[in-house]
């Protein structure tokens, strides 16, 4: 493909990158496009080649149609539904890395909530919204990036970004209080956006455990194989983060996010009405159109990891629309940091050898360019 591989969605470390790999904000150079033709300011978004280059034309794709997972069957009485449910979602982790989802669990009001505290954040004047960066000063040490708001970081990709956002990474949503209370400092607001993202959270990580399990008993591995580390008890983190891609005049040369694989267990993703989620399957990129009420689902690098490669973690990017501003909601289903990343031992044969060796799975976040 000739596509870099950038393997990195968070660096583990290193607050001094963080701020030193500052640029202008988005909202100023699409201020400066607005009354200038010099387009210069764009370079620094612009990837090497036009993403074109990526990308064969739609009629030489092959014909392909998404796996979509009926969540209902999860629970059916009827044996050969759930049965049918179990293979389906087993294949599509295999040979996709990637599934949708519908009707899942998550209450759609809830939804609704969450995207309108996206569209409202992102509307606000920059200054307002710079309130919400992480404050290293208050908190020396700890991982600077995709916490509170960011609209300024490179990330360690190739282009900066066309992408600003908003989450939490602490588990499962301790920080969120303190983020509120920066963006609404004097209003119920800031409790009714608190218990939103508690009851999102904990929907999205009950959809996890039934998406686990159905994936254990695919590979006739124990029930729980996966799901326990998501457990009450468990220091698991369940961590959300709106993406923004604001409207671009030059869609074609810019990436929302570049190609990436997610280094966490599993991505649960609510992608709007407006499309730009790709993913790599068989050298072409292919983009998944929304679909009302559905949701997205991508395989990480620790699950990879769990099965020996039997499922993989896809590679996947984030286009960006000349008309349309795009928001998504990401949720990163990851275990505990200390969580050994071994693989079943009935994955491991003289077929299919230990692909890795046994890590924390928090090595994942290491910055790995190639
Ligand atoms: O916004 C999207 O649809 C995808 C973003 C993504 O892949 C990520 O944030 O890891
Ligand atoms: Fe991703």
């Amino acid at each position: 493909m000739g596509q870099k591989e950038i393997s990195v969605a968070v660096p583990a470390d290193s607050a001094a990158q963080g701020q030193s790999m500052q640029f202008p904000h988005l909202d100023e150079t699409l201020e400066i496009l607005k009354t200038s033709d010099n387009r210069s300011i764009l370079d620094r978004y612009k990837w090497e080649t036009s993403l074109r280059d990526g990308m064969q034309e739609a009629g030489s794709k092959p014909a392909f149609v998404f796996p979509v997972m009926d969540m209902k069957h999860q629970s059916s009485q009827d044996h050969a539904l759930r049965e049918r449910l179990v293979k389906d979602i087993g294949l599509a982790a295999e040979e996709w890395g990637f599934f949708l989802v519908k009707n899942h669990t998550i209450p759609r009001d809830l939804i609704d909530k969450m995207m309108s505290y996206g569209h409202n954040f992102f509307s606000l004047p920059k200054e307002k919204k710079e309130e919400a960066v992480f404050n290293l000063t208050v908190h020396p040490g700890k991982n600077p990036y995709y916490q509170g708001y960011g609209g300024r970081f490179q990330h360690l990709q190739e282009k900066v970004p066309w992408l600003e956002h908003l989450g939490e990474l602490e588990h499962p949503v301790s920080g969120v209080k303190n983020l509120a209370s920066i963006l609404w400092p004097e209003s119920n607001e800031s409790a009714s956006f608190c218990e939103a993202v508690k009851t999102f959270s904990e929907a999205i990580r009950q959809l996890g455990i039934q998406i686990f399990e159905l994936l254990a008993e695919h590979l006739k591995l124990e029930r729980d194989f996966f799901s326990k580390h998501f457990a009450e008890d468990k220091a698991y983190q369940t961590n959300w983060r709106f993406n923004h891609y604001p409207p671009c005049p030059a869609p074609d040369f810019v990436l929302g996010l570049g190609p990436h694989t997610d280094p966490n267990a599993l991505t649960i993703i609510v992608q709007g009405d407006v499309a730009g989620y790709q993913l790599l399957k068989n050298d072409f990129w292919f983009q998944v159109e929304p679909v009302p009420d559905t949701l997205l689902v991508n395989i990480g690098t620790a699950l990879q990891t769990w099965t020996n490669g039997r499922f993989s973690s896809v590679l996947h990017r984030a286009v960006v629309n000349e008309k349309k501003a795009r928001l998504s909601i990401l949720n990163f289903l990851s275990p505990a940091k200390d969580t050994p990343l071994e693989p079943h031992p009935s994955l491991i044969d003289a077929e299919h050898p230990r692909k890795s060796d046994s890590r924390d799975w928090t090595h994942l976040f290491q910055p790995k360019l190639s």
